[in-house]
């Protein structure tokens, strides 16, 4: 293990230095995007300035035959594209026991490193595969001259890299945030399900037969269906957190489904998600809706910060008790209203009056 004296060191002669704190930039949605399709990388131009991270996906979902076009693609795209201040550009190397991850990173650091935000690594099964990403960026990213460093994004798609979150959210400084993957997490636990995130009617909780009727336990009884997903996402929250990075919520793949995908990502963002992948275009406004607080949110927030005064003590509010824990929720609420007001007019408008200032 690297003492912390050494971590914040370059891992190579002539790499820039790491970050400290992890820049804290929008990524409600993660776009991705198949840079050898064709027609999806068309779209790429007009969704800058619309999302908060554009995706060049390299690994599942594009074909074998198409990986090095992917790549090529990407490359493209980036040099052809000012991404502004408003869109990330981040992409999704293929994973690490691969034929194309090297070339993967070899090609985007030398070519793109200077555009690219966040490289996401897919099946992440512990720190050391984290190391191994972070001496490889180091020294490409020296050769190239570049100087600031590429971060580093884990998929959290294994029982292995589950058993290990903490250590991999802690891996290095790089580490910028964790996703869950459901798909690939879901087949190497064995899981019976057949989709890509999502809940599963028949992961229930019945209610109890009712008392003094006739064949109770045929009688119509309520179902609460449970989310399959809440362990995994309330540890890798909690691994974020301890480390000063970003957890997310990873695909939701049931595209026609737009109500079930909202709840799925609130059910994120209400645990202490950042943001969530889209996977199609109609999946960007659901995670732009669901990963903004809502207008009456903030208000309230706002009523309890003046409510609260010196932020001491215990008031009453609406007939409920607040109190220093409480008014630190809503701190956090105003907090996010006050960083995507800042670069978005339409959300300003909504949580007017203006909050600048009030997360101080
Ligand atoms: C488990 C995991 O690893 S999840 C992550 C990997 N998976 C992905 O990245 C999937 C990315 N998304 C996709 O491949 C596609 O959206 C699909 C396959 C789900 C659906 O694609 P389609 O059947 O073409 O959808 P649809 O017909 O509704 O598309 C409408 C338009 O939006 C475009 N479009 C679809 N997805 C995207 C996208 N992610 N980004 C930009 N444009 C897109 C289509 O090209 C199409 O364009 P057109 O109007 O010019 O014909
Ligand atoms: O890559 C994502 C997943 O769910 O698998
Ligand atoms: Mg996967």
């Amino acid at each position: 293990m690297r003492s912390a004296k050494d971590f914040f060191a370059p891992l190579a002669v002539g790499a820039p230095l790491p970050v400290r704190e992890v820049p804290a930039r929008p990524s409600r949605m993660i776009h991705f995007f198949d840079p050898s399709n064709e027609k999806m990388a068309a779209k790429i131009p007009a969704l800058v300035g619309t999302v908060d991270v554009l995706l060049g996906n390299l690994e599942d979902a594009v074909k074998a035959d198409n990986k090095e076009a992917a790549r090529a693609g990407l490359v493209a795209i980036a040099k052809a594209t000012d991404f502004g201040d408003a869109t990330q550009l981040w992409t999704r190397v293929n994973s690490l026991d691969s034929p194309w991850v090297l070339d993967d990173v070899v090609t985007l650091v030398t070519e793109i490193g200077d555009k690219l935000d966040v490289i996401m690594v897919p099946k992440v099964q512990g720190p050391e595969d984290i190391h191994y990403v972070d001496r490889l960026l180091a020294q490409l990213e020296a050769r190239a001259g570049l100087t600031r460093p590429i971060l580093v994004h884990a998929i959290l798609e294994t029982a292995r890299g589950v058993a290990n979150v903490e250590q991999i959210a802690a891996a290095s400084p790089r580490m910028q945030g964790i996703s869950l993957g459901p798909a690939d997490l879901a087949a190497d636990r064995r899981m019976k399900t057949t989709r890509v995130g999502g809940g599963h009617p028949g992961y229930l909780v019945r209610q109890d037969p009712p008392v003094g009727v006739e064949d109770a336990i045929n009688a119509d009884r309520v179902v609460y269906q449970q989310d399959l997903w809440h362990y995994t996402i309330a540890r890798m929250v909690d691994a974020c957190a301890l480390n000063g990075i970003f957890p997310y919520y990873g695909p939701f793949g049931d595209i026609k489904d737009v109500v079930a995908c909202e709840d799925q990502f609130r059910n994120a963002f209400l645990l202490g998600c950042v943001g969530a992948w889209s996977l199609h275009p109609v999946q960007i406004a659901i995670a732009k809706k669901v990963f903004s607080p809502s207008a009456a949110d903030v208000a309230h927030a706002r009523r309890v910060k003046a409510a609260m005064g010196d932020g001491t003590g215990a008031v009453m509010l609406d007939g409920k008790m607040e109190d220093d824990a409480s008014l630190k929720q809503c701190l956090v609420i105003l907090a996010l209203a006050e960083q995507l007001s800042a670069g978005d007019p339409e959300l300003a408008a909504l949580y007017a009056p203006a909050v600048q200032g009030e997360a101080q």
